[in-house]
């Protein structure tokens, strides 16, 4: 069975994509891990890649060699790595069929700082005949400092190749998955995209951002262009404001707080996943489905986006870092500082918020509230669209449920796509009350994947890894669209050393200071809130 703890993290996932008659495996690969004695490889890549293993989803050949300093042989690393999958996909009477994948991987000491580690590696490849595939994955499981050292020295290596299909013969593709942090400014992004552009095209390069490989991530897309009904309401004209809320529950120990104090929570989740989320959610329609067409549209609407800044009255950014508190399942957490592998003195932020605009016809006018943090009171990940009242005040007069009513009588509309957990999408509207005095009271129309399907949803790795395989870019992030989501954020960062660090406790919807951002007492004349009286509040489920 499948597991889910309270805040909806760390479930283990039995049922794995469903394989369809018309998804043919991918070519024959094999599957350079480098850094594969990390946290990703055992609790992510390998599990993602025993599912399709067992839905008949990895190629008819393969092999996983997993590269990395610790001292593991073969037996050893296998042994690891079982862990890993035993811990997330339970395989209990499968224990046959992961030997089986497992005699798939092999472990190849090196270190990844010194050139020589790149020519035994490609020694030991050539040497292998038959046994490797001649189409080569590359995945940079790494800490983030070496992306570029690495791929420098694989190409230097001949391991890596521009275009090396076509030089090399059918088969001999070469590809490079790239792991976040996908640089940790502008600058350094475009570092990092002229290394990799130097050993290959930008086809073969696969930067992963695991929230657009997650179903309810994609259909975001479905439900805007496979259906008449909403896409036209989808603008300025109808909309008031879109809150995009990522909320967890966990917080930065258990590993990763060395990495996390210096990104922090705008480089770490709004830079990259929430922009993307963003993206497909206001970018216009793409004139087809193929990967271009859809890193076009996000690309130009990434463009468009801006950071609200309207002044100090109405701040567009907020700022903290959780403090010690009680989380939901009554479970004591400690404060940021006394995290492991956090500096005691640590300005890192745990939570960020910040209003942009979108700076195009459709959207112009609209703000959209962004937030995300961790220890947060629990996991959800939500964009809400938030609708303008009707044109005519009909319902004013009538009674309304209290705590819904707003000072128009009705609420109005909420779209809400819920991307985990509890996956769907809600639409909130105003019904009348079967009761004698005409009452009129909000109501959900909903749809969730468990009560459509009663399944738990695949891991997005699983997907995303397959289209690596399959040489599918279209869910990975092309150079342009990194680097415009680092250009939306570059004015916050800069502004990071003059703005306030807030303080929330630990089991909160975060810190009270981020109100602010809807404060609109000095804003234009246009603003919805002052001719209306609109409230507009973060929507914090209850
Ligand atoms: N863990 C997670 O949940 C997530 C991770 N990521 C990203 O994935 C990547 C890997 O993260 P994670 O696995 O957590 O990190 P870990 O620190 O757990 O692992 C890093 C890996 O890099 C290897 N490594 C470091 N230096 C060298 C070197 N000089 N030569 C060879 N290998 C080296 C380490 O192996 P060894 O010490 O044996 O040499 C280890 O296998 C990072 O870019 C991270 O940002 C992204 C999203 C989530
Ligand atoms: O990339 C990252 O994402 C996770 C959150 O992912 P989710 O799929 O559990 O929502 C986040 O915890 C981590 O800090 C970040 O690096």
């Amino acid at each position: 069975m499948s597991k889910r703890t309270a805040d909806g993290e760390h479930r283990t996932y039995e049922t794995g994509l469903h394989p369809d008659p018309s998804v043919t495996p991918p070519d024959d690969a094999v599957m350079i891990l480098l850094g594969a004695s990390g946290d990703l490889t055992r609790r992510k890549l390998v599990p993602a890649l025993f599912q399709l293993y067992r839905s008949g989803l990895m190629p008819g050949r393969f092999a996983i060699i997993g590269v990395a300093r610790r001292p593991y042989d073969d037996p050893s690393f296998r042994e690891r790595l079982r862990e890993g999958i035993r811990e997330r996909c339970a395989p209990q009477d499968e224990e046959d069929r992961c030997s089986e994948f497992l005699e798939h991987v092999e472990y190849f000491r090196g270190d990844l700082e010194a050139p020589d580690t790149y020519a035994s590696l490609r020694d030991h490849l050539d040497r292998g005949g038959d046994r490797y595939p001649s189409g080569r994955l590359f995945y940079f499981s790494l800490k983030p400092d070496l992306f570029i050292e690495a791929a420098h020295h694989l190409r230097e290596h001949g391991l890596i190749d521009s275009d090396s299909a076509a030089q090399a013969g059918e088969g001999a593709w070469r590809r490079a998955v790239i792991e976040k942090p996908f640089g940790h400014d502008l600058e350094s992004a475009r570092a990092l995209n002229r290394a990799l552009l130097e050993g290959l095209d930008e086809k073969q390069i696969f930067r992963i951002d695991h929230y657009v490989g997650k179903e309810a991530v994609q259909n975001v897309m479905a439900f805007r262009f496979a259906n008449t009904l909403f896409e036209p309401v989808l603008n300025r004209t109808c909309v008031d404001h879109i809150q995009l809320t990522a909320a967890e529950a966990l917080g930065v120990g258990g590993g990763r707080g060395g990495y996390y104090d210096r990104y922090g929570a705008i480089r770490d989740m709004l830079s990259n996943h929430l922009l993307q989320l963003l993206a497909l959610l206001t970018m216009e329609p793409p004139s087809g489905l193929d990967s271009d067409a859809i890193h076009n549209e996000k690309t130009k609407v990434l463009k468009a986006l801006r950071v609200d800044w309207r002044g100090d009255a109405s701040p567009a950014f907020c700022r903290a870092q959780y403090a010690a508190g009680v989380m939901d399942d009554g479970t004591r957490a400690v404060g940021y500082r006394d995290e492991d592998r956090v500096d005691r003195d640590s300005e890192t932020e745990s939570y960020a918020a910040v209003r942009l605009s979108i700076d195009n016809w459709r959207w112009s006018g609209v703000p959209v509230f962004v937030r995300t943090g961790k220890r947060m009171k629990r996991k959800l990940t939500e964009v809400a669209v938030h609708f303008r009242h009707p044109p005519l005040k009909l319902f004013r007069g009538v009674e309304c449920e209290g705590a819904h009513c707003d000072v128009r009588g009705v609420q109005p509309n909420k779209l809400i796509f819920r991307i985990q957990p509890q996956e769907g999408i809600f639409l909130n509207m105003a019904v009348k009350r079967p009761t004698l005095p005409f009452v009129v009271e909000q109501a959900d129309m909903d749809f969730s994947y468990a009560g459509k399907w009663g399944r738990e949803l695949p891991e997005a790795y699983e997907r995303l890894l397959l289209d690596a395989l399959r040489g599918d870019t279209t869910l990975f992030t092309r150079s342009d669209e990194v680097e415009a989501g680092w250009s939306v954020v570059e004015p916050v960062l800069k502004a990071m050393d003059r703005t306030p660090l807030y303080s929330y406790p630990a089991g909160s919807w975060g810190p009270a200071e981020a109100d602010r951002l809807f404060q609109c007492s000095d804003l234009p004349d246009e603003c919805l809130c002052r001719k209306t009286g609109l409230v507009r509040a973060w929507h914090n489920p209850q």
